[in-house]
């Protein structure tokens, strides 16, 4: 299937060349989601999976027990050795959790040809050292490029192909725009189906920020709802969870605005309101008093990442009482009754000043100059 439209801001671009071949690391959910639909934009896919009786379930049935009821294409090939899914790849994608991905790059970059690209698809912050994805990369691949995917995805209706429009994230040019050839269009260009399409932003660390911390609001809105709060904590969740995630993107050097995006109000909506979220459902379980099912090994980011978010938060100096709310549930065992009247009784404070202009910046499409928004 043949992508057609432009794959970056700029007007005039013109699009890139597609990687050919694509090795995805990491067969989960969302790695198998991914491979189905690199397969479908006409990419030679491999799938590397980290336990045996799932690639040997996929030789028999072509299903993978993180995804059921998914067919992969038997052109896709599915293999837990990492050698043989990185042999000849154009493109590597992570998708293991957030706190094994130091572990695998490692493994990857003692197999990858110097200046292969790789693309982050984990949501989350090393807990033992406070590090987005991408610095992990650079520490452990130094010299690679590298790009973030993120935004409202479910794996399920990726591999229902279902309309899906996600962002992939990298530095850009000073002027914010992607010169031809910059592996982040090439990325987008790789991934772009009828049903599947790409936004490029030049902002990693809001992407990344945002990709972590809505899985943390996502538990504390499963919690509100779980305890049959209504609609109105949910809506006021939304609201003041964006603030959280725009205020910790700028101290780390990300820009506020990057929060309305996909990766930031797409994937907060998206998780925050859906029982086919893991985070979500995880939080509907502790707030309506049940054990959350953890049985099928599924990976709940939130859990982990309350605690590492919070970390990095008070690093430097960030109010976030809703991440810390959640925290306290589900690390320290704080009943959400005291949860949420701490949340409710804190001192009253004004909104984000959505409108106070501290910069005035290019935007990378028009060139028109475009005043800055900083959350207060
Ligand atoms: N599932 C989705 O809808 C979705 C969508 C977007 C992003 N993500 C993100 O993708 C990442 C992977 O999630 P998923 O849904 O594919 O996982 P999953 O819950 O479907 O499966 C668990 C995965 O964790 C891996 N794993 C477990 N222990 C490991 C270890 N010690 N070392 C390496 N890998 C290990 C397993 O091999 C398996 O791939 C997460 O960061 C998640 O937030 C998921
Ligand atoms: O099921 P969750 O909560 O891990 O969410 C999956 C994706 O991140 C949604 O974009």
């Amino acid at each position: 299937m043949r992508h057609t439209g432009s794959a970056t801001p700029n007007a005039d671009f013109h699009e890139p060349a597609p990687y050919g071949r694509v090795a995805i690391i990491g067969g989960g959910a969302w790695g198998t989601a991914l491979a189905l639909a690199a397969e479908r934009a006409g990419r030679e896919t491999t799938l590397w999976l980290r336990e045996a009786e799932a690639a040997a379930q996929i030789a028999r049935t072509r299903q993978n027990p993180f995804l059921p009821g998914h067919r992969l294409p038997g052109s896709i090939l599915a293999t837990t050795d990492l050698a043989a899914a990185l042999r000849g790849a154009e493109l590597a994608v992570l998708v293991v959790p957030s706190q094994h991905l130091r572990g695998i790059a490692t493994r990857v970059e003692a197999l990858l040809p110097e200046g292969i690209p790789v693309t982050l698809c984990a949501k989350g912050i090393e807990a033992d050292t406070g590090a987005l994805m991408t610095q992990v990369i650079a520490e452990e691949m130094p010299g690679r490029p590298q790009a973030v995917l993120s935004g409202p995805s479910f794996a399920i209706e990726v591999a229902e192909d279902q309309p899906t429009a996600v962002t992939i994230a990298a530095p850009a040019g000073p002027d914010g725009i992607f010169a031809e050839g910059h592996p982040a269009a090439r990325i987008a260009v790789t991934f772009a189906s009828r049903h599947f399409r790409p936004y490029l932003s030049d902002d990693p660390i809001g992407v990344e920020v945002s990709g972590a911390v809505k899985n943390v609001l996502a538990v504390a809105s499963g919690i509100i709802d779980g305890r049959g709060m209504g609609s109105n904590p949910r809506a006021a969740l939304l609201a003041r969870g964006l603030a959280e995630i725009s205020r910790l993107s700028v101290a780390l050097g990300g820009r506020a605005e990057t929060v309305l995006g996909l990766s930031g109000a797409g994937d907060v909506i998206l998780t925050c309101s859906s029982t086919k979220s893991r985070n979500f459902s995880f939080g509907q379980a502790i707030g309506a008093g049940r054990v959350p099912d953890t049985a099928r090994g599924a990976v709940v980011e939130g859990v982990v990442n309350a605690r590492s978010v919070l970390a990095l938060a008070q690093k430097r100096g960030v109010a976030m009482p809703i991440c810390e709310a959640v925290d306290r549930v589900v690390h320290h065992g704080l009943p959400v009754e005291r949860a949420i009247a701490a949340l409710l009784t804190g001192p009253l404070r004004a909104e984000p000043r959505a409108l106070e202009h501290r910069a005035s910046i290019a935007h990378p499409a028009t060139e028109a100059p475009l005043r800055r928004r900083v959350f207060a």
